[in-house]
């Protein structure tokens, strides 16, 4: 059994808690506010998992050099916002090297950093073991219901990633590996752009036909990106890809996709966003991945519409003549270079 401190007691961060305190591991569950950790204690957290009773072996904390000192391994569950003041915050207080798993989806925008990399930028070198990387399509809500879930655990040390794969794979949660951490981190922070773009045409009234040209279109320039950035292409077509794809576009659990059901519906960020009350990674890394389409030269047009509307003021139903307004093209053209 490991001893594990999750950090961020959000849907993600208490649900992953969820597992590994089931698991049998010694496992603390770190929030920056005390009376989160007191409810926590008490064996509920209701705005972030709303009538689930958690195991009663799950304890939080809110003090982080009790948090720190318990583990030796580190599971990041901010937003992606907060991983840096996260991670500086750790790594002032630990005294042994720690194994680190970061379950967040998002790239920090202007850096244009995937986190595995925020992460190795401020805590040094002979303090990590490695950085592994969680990810794949689950929703909180259904795992703390201990329905099917899968994911896959990204590293290229075989060795890391498989502690990892052991520390969370149960009866309900399976867990796969991958060597591919630059495929995984891109396709979990990018499907949340693809979300948003699907909401939004859902909140348009534009149905099924306009999810799945979104959806397939959407995957094709998520894999342009992440090849050119040194991804593997088939890793889009697993759980990190086409698989979180699929849940994030389709579930009613997702934030992306009700943040951009509601833009549809004529509601602008500012209202959207205090309706939520929740992270909505993707507006975010649409801004970052606007930045990096254009850093690598590749053509992004679901994600530079996006950004139109949520950046620019652009209408929504515009956003979508323009991009059917496009000139025409061969459906494969800019995939055949992920051969
Ligand atoms: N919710 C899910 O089902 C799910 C599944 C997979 C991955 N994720 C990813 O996990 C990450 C966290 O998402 P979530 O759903 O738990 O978000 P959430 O909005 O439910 O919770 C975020 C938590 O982080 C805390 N937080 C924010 N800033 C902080 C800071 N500076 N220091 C400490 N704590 C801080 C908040 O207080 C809150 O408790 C996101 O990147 C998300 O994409 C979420
Ligand atoms: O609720 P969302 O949109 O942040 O999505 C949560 C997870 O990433 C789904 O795998």
């Amino acid at each position: 059994m490991e001893k594990v401190t999750v950090f961020g007691a959000g849907s993600w961060g208490t649900a992953l808690s969820y597992v590994l305190a089931q698991n049998g591991h010694d496992l603390l569950l770190w929030t920056h506010r005390q009376e989160q950790a007191d409810e926590i204690n008490g064996h509920t957290n209701e705005r972030y998992l709303k009538d689930v009773r958690l195991p009663e072996s799950l304890k939080a904390t809110a003090n982080l050099d009790e948090a720190v000192a318990h583990a030796d391994i580190f599971v990041l569950a901010v937003p992606t916002k907060a991983i840096r003041e996260v991670s500086r915050d750790i790594r002032k207080r630990m005294t042994k090297k720690g194994l680190f798993v970061h379950v967040s989806k998002g790239i920090e925008p202007d850096s244009l950093k995937r986190i595995s990399e925020m992460i190795r930028e401020e805590i040094p070198a002979e303090l990590i073991d490695d950085v592994v990387i969680l990810s794949g399509p689950s929703h909180a809500e259904e795992v703390v219901q201990e329905h099917p879930t899968t994911v896959t655990a990204a590293c290229e040390n075989t060795q890391a990633a498989n502690r990892v794969q052991d520390l969370f794979m149960n009866s309900y949660f399976r867990v796969y590996t991958n060597t591919d951490v630059i495929g995984v981190e891109i396709g979990g922070a990018l499907k949340n752009i693809i979300a948003l773009a699907v909401g939004i045409t859902d909140g348009l009234g534009y149905g099924d036909n306009a999810k799945a040209a979104i959806m397939t279109r959407g995957l094709a320039e998520i894999a342009r990106l992440g090849v050119k950035m040194g991804a593997t292409p088939l890793t889009f077509s697993g759980l990190s890809g086409v698989g979180d794809l699929i849940v994030t576009c389709t579930s009613v659990h997702s934030r992306n996709w009700r943040a951009g059901n509601m833009l549809g519906k004529g509601k602008n960020v500012d209202e959207v966003l205090d309706e939520m009350g929740m992270v909505v990674e993707g507006i975010r890394t649409t801004k970052a991945a606007h930045q990096l389409a254009a850093e690598y030269k590749v053509p992004m047009p679901i994600t530079e519409a996006l950004y139109a509307v949520l950046f620019e003021g652009v209408k929504p139903e515009n956003a979508v003549e323009a991009l059917m307004g496009r000139m025409k093209k061969n459906e494969m053209e800019d995939l055949i270079d992920l051969l």
